[in-house]
């Protein structure tokens, strides 16, 4: 069997004198859809962000493609919460995008022929072709959030890093964007951070519980209602879980 992509064993984070991540052992598998879910500073970003080698733990170990976090950045794109530059910075959709080719090229390199066409595959792929030269604070939110996936895509990672990517978009967007994900699991590793506990299963392959420490959720155990209010300390959508990946040898499985 091959190494797991990312492998978290008994790690601990501590930020501002706080422990956020509690003892947390997690393998992420080639071709696995994991999702991970928690309530609001149940330290999800922290755990991506461990995986990224932006954030040190305070103990236990790491590896992502068995390396230290960090060392393998060319392999991993990341969408995260929220756009890190201004969104009245006058560049296009496709200026953003090319930057996910960034990772690829050395210091003040240019970018390239293969640049640019890597950078028009992703738009294509999330359907944003039309919008390429468009100014991004002239996109919706919706739009913007797949050029984010757009710019991870460009780097040509084979692991997709997503934080949130449907928290501030329209139930319509929100199938779209589940839609292009559905589509790339079946070349990409994912782990995606959401809160779309009711409809979320029908997408995944594995879900993760994460309030500091982690619970996870193996293909064929029950997630049911009151695990999940105990999750988010208020009552939330039982989750529906019964389309694992067609290479998965697991049989049909629900959570309810
Ligand atoms: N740099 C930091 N210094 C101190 N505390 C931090 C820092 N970064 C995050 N935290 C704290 O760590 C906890 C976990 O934050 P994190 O962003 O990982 O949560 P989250 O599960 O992603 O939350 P949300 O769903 O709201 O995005 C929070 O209490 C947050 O305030």
């Amino acid at each position: 069997m091959k190494e797991p992509l990312i492998v978290c064993d008994r790690l601990c984070v501590e930020l501002g004198g706080a422990k956020v991540l509690d003892g947390l052992s997690l393998s992420v598998h080639e071709g696995d859809f994991l999702a991970v879910l928690g309530p609001n500073g149940g330290g999800k970003t922290t755990l991506l962000k461990v995986i990224l080698g932006l954030v040190k733990p305070s103990s236990g170990s790491v590896t992502v493609f068995g390396k230290e976090p960090g060392r393998a950045s060319g392999r991993i794109g990341y969408v995260p919460q929220r756009l890190d530059f201004d969104r009245t910075f006058p560049i296009s959709a496709m200026e953003v995008v090319l930057m996910g080719r960034l990772a690829c090229k050395r210091l003040l390199q240019r970018y390239g022929r293969e640049d640019r066409q890597k950078a028009l595959e992703a738009l294509e792929t999330t359907g944003l072709t039309a919008l390429a030269g468009r100014r991004i604070g002239a996109l919706s939110g919706g739009e913007l959030q797949r050029v984010l996936i757009a710019r991870a895509l460009a780097g040509e990672p084979e692991l997709l890093l997503l934080d949130e990517p449907t928290a501030s978009v329209d139930p319509e967007m929100k199938t779209t964007i589940y839609d292009l994900l559905d589509q790339l699991k079946k070349s990409h590793t994912i782990v995606l951070v959401t809160h779309d506990t009711g409809t979320i299963g029908r997408h995944v392959s594995r879900i993760a519980c994460l309030n500091c420490t982690l619970d996870m959720h193996e293909p064929g155990s029950t997630l049911g209602r009151s695990a999940l209010d105990s999750l988010y300390g208020y009552p939330v959508d039982v989750v529906e879980h019964r389309a694992p990946r067609s290479h998965e040898t697991h049989p049909d499985h629900r959570h309810a």
